[in-house]
């Protein structure tokens, strides 16, 4: 089998999230969920999580499923990065993106949802599409989409080409020759604890000189910015005029009419460049004349992570062959 499916971004005014739809259960019921490559768990707003927590989401109701199956006993409770999180019990259910169908999917039905996912109501739940280690099922974990649909596909991929306040793809089980350019750039993932771990040749600002230094981090469709060690980011915003890590905002800010140097990095011999529009990621607040840089410090989190800004300037595959790599390509 081989499929795709959109990734649109949850907000037209700078790309937050991408939602891609899913279908659940018989008759499908159609949800929008977020496929996050840095968890585990596919988790969505459900008939079982409270009204007060649900502003707008599409939910899932298994009562409505002839094909839904409580799995008895099993619960499931996660903590993201950014402090938001969500719990709840588990079913399994016919599940469908981009026409490729598993049977017997775990869907993690939740139970409670913190406020940043209540608040953000274009986001139906989330699809784990990191390593099922990761899973927090208990007693039992249980295996992601990919896991489940690899022994279908045509090819063990999937493939993630998200776009700058535009809609982009994701494909399962093929690679789309017409998303890139030039040659794909496979590089050796490390599944321990179950990110897609990868280590970057280096990095370069604007025009200047690269600097090869290998950089170990996370391809996590999950979050929109990048971060990465403070060397490397105070390199980037000491090129930026009225540059400044500001505590009340959480990050390096800057005027948003500073001209703005691209940061490029390396994938092996390969180089990626993020343009200047993705690295002024936002307003700090609607109308403001300060912006919110796209690359931000990763000292508070213990691990480098190339989310969506970085994602968004390539042609992405992940591999699931054993062992697992993970390509880059121009496009
Ligand atoms: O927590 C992270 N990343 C961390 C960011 C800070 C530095 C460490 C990594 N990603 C999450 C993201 O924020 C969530 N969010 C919900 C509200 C709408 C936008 C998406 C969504 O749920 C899981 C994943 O995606």
């Amino acid at each position: 089998d081989t499929g795709s499916a959109a990734a649109t971004p949850i907000d037209p005014r700078f790309d937050i999230a991408y939602v891609t739809p899913v279908t659940i259960g018989t008759p499908p019921q159609t949800l929008q969920l977020d496929l996050d490559t840095g968890s585990s768990d596919l988790w969505v707003f459900s008939s079982h999580t409270p009204a007060s927590q649900v502003r707008g989401q599409q939910i899932y109701s298994p009562d409505k499923s002839t094909t839904s199956k409580l799995l008895d006993g099993h619960t499931w409770s996660i903590r993201y990065g950014d402090g938001s999180g969500s719990r709840g019990n588990v079913y399994t259910d016919n599940f469908a993106i981009g026409g490729i169908m598993v049977e017997t999917q775990a869907v993690e039905t939740a139970e409670e949802v913190s406020s940043s996912f209540t608040t953000e109501d274009n986001i139906d739940g989330l699809v784990g599409l990191g390593f099922s280690t990761l899973n927090t099922v208990s007693p039992e974990g249980q295996l992601t989409f990919f896991d489940n649909a690899k022994p279908k596909l045509d090819a063990p991929v999937f493939t993630a080409d998200l776009k700058y306040m535009k809609e982009g793809t994701y494909d399962f089980g093929f690679i789309d020759e017409s998303k890139y350019t030039g040659e794909i750039t496979y590089v050796p993932v490390d599944t321990d604890p179950g990110y897609w771990t990868f280590t970057s040749s280096g990095y370069g600002v604007g025009s200047g000189t690269f600097s090869s230094s290998p950089i170990t981090g996370i391809a996590d469709t999950g979050t929109s910015l990048v971060y990465l060690p403070t060397a490397i980011v105070t390199a980037y915003y000491r090129q930026v005029e009225g540059a400044t890590n500001s505590r009340s905002y959480g990050g390096y800010v800057f005027p948003c009419n500073s001209t703005l140097p691209p940061f490029v990095f390396g994938i092996g011999e390969a180089k990626f460049t993020i343009p200047p529009s993705y690295m002024s990621y936002a307003a700090v607040t609607d109308g403001s004349p300060t912006c919110f840089g796209g690359l931000q410090s990763s000292s508070g989190i213990g691990i480098n992570i190339w989310g969506d800004v970085a994602l968004k300037a390539a042609f992405v595959v992940f591999n699931g062959e054993e062992p697992p790599t993970i390509g880059w390509a121009n496009k």
